[in-house]
């Protein structure tokens, strides 16, 4: 699992391949709780290991259901014939509304005391249309905090043995409904669920109803407004059930085909699937994405001819998945409206405005209602620049905003939380995308490295980032602010937010153009000085990386290839001896008008890099895999055509 504070994700140029889906948390979680009703053993294959089903797993062992492995992954749950044994416990669910929701009912129907808690979100998650409908039947459901929400305590009730019919809210959430449905076989007797007002998310009462067929639950429907379970309706297992890929999970890789050339196909949910969310390959589709299906696949593509366009949306049945309409509407032309979507403020967070939000720290254009949410894309993709995304610990925020590198380097916060349901999902968007390769030059002082490196990236059409420039302004901006080279956490203040641009072949510190006074010798000290601080390297981190734009980066420095960009495609030491290299500097000096002694240069050379060489954090030196350029001998030309060998790409 990922315990990282944040995941910097490069921009990337293109995505292709095949993803192999981790299994379906909707599926997982009911097909749980109903092994574990059941009776007999079940064997449970392909079952998500996530954030969710752990949770579900561990309330299942302190209910007393035995659960024990069955070779190469699978599971055994030993059921316990709906005679749950431990008749008190404390249960934390965390956020896990599929493992919440279903517990609730069906522990208000065992006849036992149960507390059952989650994390401070759950607690602000609405449950009290469920606990409405179970106080109808006779359960004894106390909300501890306030009514309507987690935590609860049930206790033994004598149930009302009466109540035929039994209303239950539809517009909220749907997980009410398929809580009270699959806790209904243990009343053993008819009783006819009646949904009032409209049924949000039908296609997870689909699921509901073939999991409940699958351990022999056959549940009579009108429409959805009726929904009976027969007196006599047992769970019985199925022996073995295989759990399907995770539809909501394919949306990311689907949406990614259809944005960044493709194809990329998903595996584990197809054409067969009883999950809803596989209709987001419509909307795709709708949107002009080529969209092709085999049982147990899909596959996505971008238009053969132009771009994805913008549509109006009704999300109310793909309520998860439609989520990742909103990175992949940013690549459409046109406007791109979602109705439908109340439900989102509900969820792990209120998700219409954490989308707008961190779609706006990119710089994109969002307008949100209470129940709708329409992304104007941009006239041009470089109106996107980098920004730190928050994630809400919420995982498909996380996911969603991936999409988004397509457009820019971006910085995802808590990047662990997509554990809920997806643990590797990072390691397996890097499988199926291209970064934007980097070639990474370091070396000490005055050895060539910026003259190198700005000339490979003019023949290739790269990008260029002088690191360097960001360690001086950073030291002259804590100059003019009076602040001392030594003093770390003002200086990582200054670090973050400095007011720097580059405009016209110039380096602007707010409004005034600095190039000069950050050339000094002076600020080379300067910058190494504050560059052996690890708050100021830190803070300066996310700002090197944003330089990572399509077609490509040629970056250079002290750490580019060990610390900034370690994936770089092409990673080179450059240098030269210290003689040479101070009269290099003194040669420069003399052209641009300065007096200089050739002794006092190669004696600030020597100390500037013994000083980068011995700080403990990202330290001047050649890693394993940089190739070295010894430039004594060698002319500007010489270097530059050696570099670009090395990286494999041809002057353009
Ligand atoms: N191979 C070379 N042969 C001769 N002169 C060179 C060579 N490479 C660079 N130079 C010259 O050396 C001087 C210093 O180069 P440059 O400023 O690129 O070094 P640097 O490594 O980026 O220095 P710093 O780390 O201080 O920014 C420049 O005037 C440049 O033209
Ligand atoms: N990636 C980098 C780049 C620069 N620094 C520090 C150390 C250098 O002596 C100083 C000035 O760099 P220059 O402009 O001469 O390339 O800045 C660093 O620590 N890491």
């Amino acid at each position: 699992m990922n315990h990282l504070p944040f995941l910097d994700l490069p921009a990337i140029l293109s995505a292709g391949g095949t993803v192999r889906l981790p299994g379906s948390k909707s599926l997982s979680n009911r097909i749980l709780l109903l092994a574990a009703l059941a009776e007999g053993e079940t064997e449970v294959r392909d079952l998500l290991k996530s954030d969710d089903t752990d949770r579900m797993l561990e309330a299942l062992a302190q209910l007393g259901i035995r659960v024990t492995p069955a070779g190469e992954g699978a599971i055994t749950v030993h059921g316990c014939g709906g005679k749950i044994p431990v008749k008190e416990a404390q249960l934390f669910l965390g956020n896990a509304g599929t493992a919440f929701r279903p517990l609730t009912a069906a522990l208000a129907l065992a006849g036992g005391a149960y507390h059952l808690s989650g994390v401070p979100r759950m607690h602000e998650r609405p449950i009290g249309d469920l606990v409405d409908a179970l106080r109808h039947l006779g359960a004894d459901i106390e909300c501890l905090a306030n009514e309507g929400y987690p935590p609860l305590q049930i206790r033994p009730a004598a149930l009302n043995a009466t109540a035929a019919t039994v209303p239950v809210k539809g517009n909220v959430s749907s997980q009410f409904l398929t809580g009270l449905l699959m806790a209904l076989p243990l009343l053993y007797r008819t009783v006819t669920v009646e949904v009032v007002g409209e049924l949000i998310s039908k296609p997870y009462i689909e699921i509901t109803l073939a999991t409940m067929g699958r351990f022999g639950v056959d549940v009579a429907r009108e429409g959805w407004q009726k929904f009976t379970v027969q007196a006599g309706s047992r769970y019985k297992s199925p022996g073995v059930i295989y759990v399907e890929g995770d539809a909501s999970s394919a949306s990311y890789f689907l949406g990614l085909g259809a944005i960044a050339g493709g194809p990329v196909r998903v595996e584990g949910v197809g054409a067969d699937s009883v999950q809803g969310d596989i209709r987001f390959a419509d909307a795709l589709a709708a949107m002009g994405a080529r969209i092709t299906m085999g049982p147990n696949w899909i596959e996505a593509a971008p238009p053969l001819n132009g771009s994805l366009k913008g549509i109006e949306q009704d999300c109310l049945a793909i309520p998860d998945a439609a989520m990742t309409l909103v990175p992949v509407a940013v690549f459409a032309k046109g406007l791109t409206k979602l109705t439908g979507i109340a439900s989102w403020r509900v969820k792990e967070t209120d998700r219409i405005d954490a989308m707008a939000n961190e779609l706006r720290k990119l710089g994109g254009t969002v307008e949100t209602t209470a129940d709708t949410l329409t992304v104007y894309p941009p006239a041009n993709l470089d109106e996107l620049h980098c920004a730190e995304i928050e994630t809400y610990d919420d995982h498909r925020i996380a996911m969603c905003f991936s999409l988004m590198t397509l457009a820019t380097p971006l910085r995802i916060l808590d990047p662990g939380c997509t554990a809920k349901t997806f643990p590797n999902y990072f390691d397996r968007f890097a499988e199926v995308t291209t970064a934007v390769p980097v070639i990474a030059i370091d070396g000490p002082s005055a050895s060539g490295k910026g003259t190198v490196t700005q000339r490979v990236a003019e023949a290739l059409g790269w990008h260029y980032l002088d690191s360097g420039a960001l360690y001086r302004l950073t030291a002259l901006a804590a100059r003019k602010a009076g602040v001392d080279w030594n003093n770390e956490a003002a200086v990582a203040h200054i670090a973050a937010h400095l007011p720097v641009h580059f405009a016209g072949g110039l380096t602007f510190l707010g409004d005034e153009a600095v190039d000069d006074q950050m050339r000094t010798e002076e600020m080379g000290i300067g910058a190494s000085t504050v560059g052996a601080l690890p708050a100021v390297r830190e803070a300066l981190l996310l700002r090197q990386r944003a330089f990572r734009q399509a077609p490509g980066l040629v970056a250079d420095g002290r750490d580019m290839g060990s610390v900034v960009f370690p994936d770089a495609t092409t990673k080179v030491f450059l240098t030269a001896s210290a003689a040479v290299r101070a009269e290099r500097r003194y040669k420069q000096l003399m052209e641009k008008g300065f007096s200089a002694k050739l002794q006092n240069i190669l004696q600030d050379l020597e100390d500037r890099d013994a000083r980068d060489a011995a700080r403990s954090v990202a330290p001047l030196r050649q890693e394993a895999d940089a190739k070295l350029l010894e430039t004594s001998h060698l002319t500007i030309v010489q270097a530059v055509n050696q570099v670009l060998d090395w990286s494999g790409n041809k002057a353009s």
